[in-house]
């Protein structure tokens, strides 16, 4: 069997927390499942800059670039509010993703029975959710030039970001939403802001005509992203799958987070495109949520996001669909049994602490696997 590289960067914060549990399901399946994880780990984020005076340093960008798959923890913290804008920890997560070229983040916000009442939107409309966000990763506000603060020199300044979006990265995003689509409801919904942006006019052209010409097949819809936001909140199970840009896809994930019952509990691919000759793809898996320093060294984190972004990389890396759908049984068995971590935590449940949920996850997860 061939070794499966992967490249863990815990990063700060809850993030090693959190890995730490996902460490312990590599440790179970390799020693009992023969499964032939190879690990090695790297600094990201704060960390990296207070070891290098760089959010990642250039060795292990390259162990990153090389490995099959790279497992990614959160990276910031008020530690580092103060640090140079180029080298802030944030800086690392979006180097990474810029220089593998993963365009593609997945991130499905499904809403376990067992969570319903944890929403804070009444249960009876998020029971059963199950949504998927395609959110471009690699281009938009966030990379687009020029990106500066400019003295006009009359006692004012100018902060600039550019929204840039060119028809291929769109096509592209397009391609794989309406492709998931048909694994699921085969309905996509495309979310954009065309009544104010040129890049969502843009947008909104690409994705009709990618649709017209490849995927006649899928349903699809346009929203104004405001308006996506809102039908979010108020009716989310007619969504199944929605693609937007890199900026509405950040801040429409942390809602579908909510939708959830914690941003604790949402997971991310983020995967490149596939490789002409060997079909393999870059690809790095991250939970949504960030660093988490309001709960960060007490060993109170819930690691389900981290967990269930290492069933995504089972599925999307490694094609181990049966270990995948076992890891994801495993999470909505313990949240049966009444497993909580606080942010998920309701009345006559067990409140248990991060080590507390990995091992229970663990436990289910052999189970399942025996
Ligand atoms: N992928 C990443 O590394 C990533 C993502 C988002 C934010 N950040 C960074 O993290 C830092 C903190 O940002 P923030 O506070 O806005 O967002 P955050 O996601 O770190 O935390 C928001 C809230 O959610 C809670 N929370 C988040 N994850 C949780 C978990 N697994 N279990 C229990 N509770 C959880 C936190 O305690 C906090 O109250 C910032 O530096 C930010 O840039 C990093
Ligand atoms: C930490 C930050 C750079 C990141 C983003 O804005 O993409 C985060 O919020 C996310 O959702 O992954
Ligand atoms: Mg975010």
């Amino acid at each position: 069997m061939m070794a499966k590289n992967l490249f863990l960067l815990p990063g700060d914060g809850i993030g090693p927390e959190a890995m730490g549990e996902v460490r312990k399901i590599i440790g179970y399946m390799n020693s009992a499942m023969k499964a032939d994880f190879v690990l090695d780990e790297g600094l990201v984020g704060g960390c990296a800059y207070d070891a290098y005076g760089a959010a990642i340093s250039e060795e292990d960008m390259a162990k990153a670039m090389k490995a099959d798959a790279v497992l990614f923890g959160a990276v910031g913290g008020p530690k580092w509010d103060h640090v140079p804008y180029e080298v802030r920890p944030e800086a690392g997560l979006l180097r990474l993703r810029k220089d593998l070229e993963l365009f593609a983040n997945l991130r499905p916000a499904i809403c376990y029975p067992a969570l319903a009442s944890a929403s804070s939107l009444k249960p009876e409309l998020v029971e059963g959710l199950d949504i998927l966000i395609v959110r471009e990763l690699t281009g938009g506000v966030y990379f687009g030039e020029p990106k500066e603060i400019i003295d006009l020199g009359n006692g004012q300044k100018r902060g600039i970001d550019t929204q840039v979006y060119d028809t291929y990265e769109i096509e592209r995003i397009a391609s794989v939403a309406f492709e998931l689509a048909r694994t699921r409801k085969n309905a996509v919904c495309s979310m954009e802001k065309r009544n104010v942006m040129k890049s969502g006019v843009l947008w909104n052209q690409v994705v009709t005509e990618t649709h017209k010409r490849s995927y006649p097949d899928v349903k699809l819809e346009h929203m104004l992203a405001d308006a996506g936001g809102m039908q979010l909140v108020r009716q989310p199970k007619q969504f199944d799958v929605i693609v937007t840009d890199n900026l509405f896809g950040d801040m429409l994930s942390d809602v579908a987070a909510m939708l959830t019952g914690s941003l604790g509990m949402l997971p991310s691919a983020s995967l490149g495109a596939p490789d002409a000759k060997t079909g393999k793809r870059k690809a790095l898996y991250e939970p949504v949520h960030g660093s988490a320093p309001d709960i960060a060294g007490k060993g109170i984190a819930n690691p389900i996001a981290m967990i269930a972004s290492f069933a995504m990389c089972l599925r999307y890396s490694f094609n181990m669909v049966k270990e995948a759908d076992n890891l994801e049984k495993a999470i909505a068995n313990v949240l049966d049994q009444g497993i909580r971590t606080g942010d998920i935590m309701a009345e006559g449940c067990q409140k248990v602490g991060t080590s507390e949920m990995g091992d229970a996850i663990l436990k289910e997860f052999a189970n399942l696997s025996a």
